[in-house]
């Protein structure tokens, strides 16, 4: 049994003469729900790719599912990942049956000479009732909303099993109702999959599942704080992530952000 699903000791990343990562250290555990917290540009999306092994660090080490980025054909490892991306690059009218069993084949389209077998479609229907998109299962990608969209590519993300799940920004352009649909489905998901490691990014705290277990905040490349989520969002640590005096609340285990007022003495 593989116990820790990501491992990120000292990892920094450049690109382009510019060091994007400054040292950022993550261990997560089969089970846990890590949220990845931080302004925009941070350095989360990165992070994501690096748990996604679609990147290698440029120094540090990076362990994804026991194997070490550098000493293992990435294309392969890819395979036992699920990586939700938004920007989802089809170009082709497939259902969302076939972009639901594109997972198993690990392509954006569906390969030309390829059959899914009887217990293949079976899977990725039952995935597709999961994420309620039972009523929509032959409807085209170009007719989809973007709600239908995000729950098609996180049934596409689940069709091979996974033991570790990467979304990145899922609730982003949804409206409250779909967000609120999304964030329960993925609650009852881990509920039902209790080994299953999740990471997700997002810069809402509104956007957290019930489930989320830990999170990393991230300031401009580097660790702000990072541990169990009870711990670790907070008013004062947000607040030094955003570079912004924002109050954090949570209730039903659900959290809030808004600017702290001052008040008057
Ligand atoms: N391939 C690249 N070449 C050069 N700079 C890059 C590259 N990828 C990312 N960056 C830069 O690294 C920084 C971190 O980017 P990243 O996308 O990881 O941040 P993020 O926290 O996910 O941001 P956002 O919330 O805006 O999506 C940004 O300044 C970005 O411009």
């Amino acid at each position: 049994m593989i116990e820790n699903v990501v491992e990120l000791r000292d990892v920094r990343f450049r690109r382009a003469g510019k060091e994007i990562l400054h040292g950022v250290d993550l261990t997560v555990r089969e089970g846990e729900h890590w949220a990845l917290l931080g302004p925009n540009g941070a350095g989360k999306s990165t992070i994501l790719g690096l748990c996604g092994a679609r990147a290698h660090p440029t120094s540090g080490t990076v362990h994804v599912l026991g194997h070490r980025l550098g000493r293992v054909d990435m294309q392969e490892l890819r395979r036992s990942i699920g990586h939700v991306d938004p920007r989802h690059p089809l170009r082709s009218p497939l259902t969302v049956r076939e972009v639901v069993l594109t997972g198993l084949t690990g392509s954006i389209e569906l390969p030309a000479r390829w059959r899914p077998a009887g217990d293949d479609v079976a899977r990725a229907d039952g995935l597709i009732g999961d994420l309620g998109l039972a009523a929509v299962a032959g409807e085209r990608w170009p007719t989809l909303s973007q709600g239908e969209r995000g729950r098609a590519l996180i049934a596409r993300a689940l069709t091979a099993r996974p033991r570790l799940l990467l979304l990145d920004e899922p609730s982003t352009g949804l409206d409250v109702a779909a967000r609120e649909q999304l964030l329960e489905t993925l609650d009852a998901l881990f509920a039902a999959q209790p080994g299953l490691a999740s990471v997700v990014v997002t810069h809402h705290l509104e956007e957290l599942p019930t489930t989320t277990s830990h999170a990393l905040l991230l300031r401009a490349g580097s660790v702000v704080a990072a541990g169990a989520a009870v711990a670790t969002v907070t008013t004062e640590n947000v607040s030094a992530a955003f570079g912004h005096p924002v109050g954090v609340t949570r209730a039903d285990g659900r959290w809030a952000a808004r600017t702290r007022v001052r008040q008057p003495t």
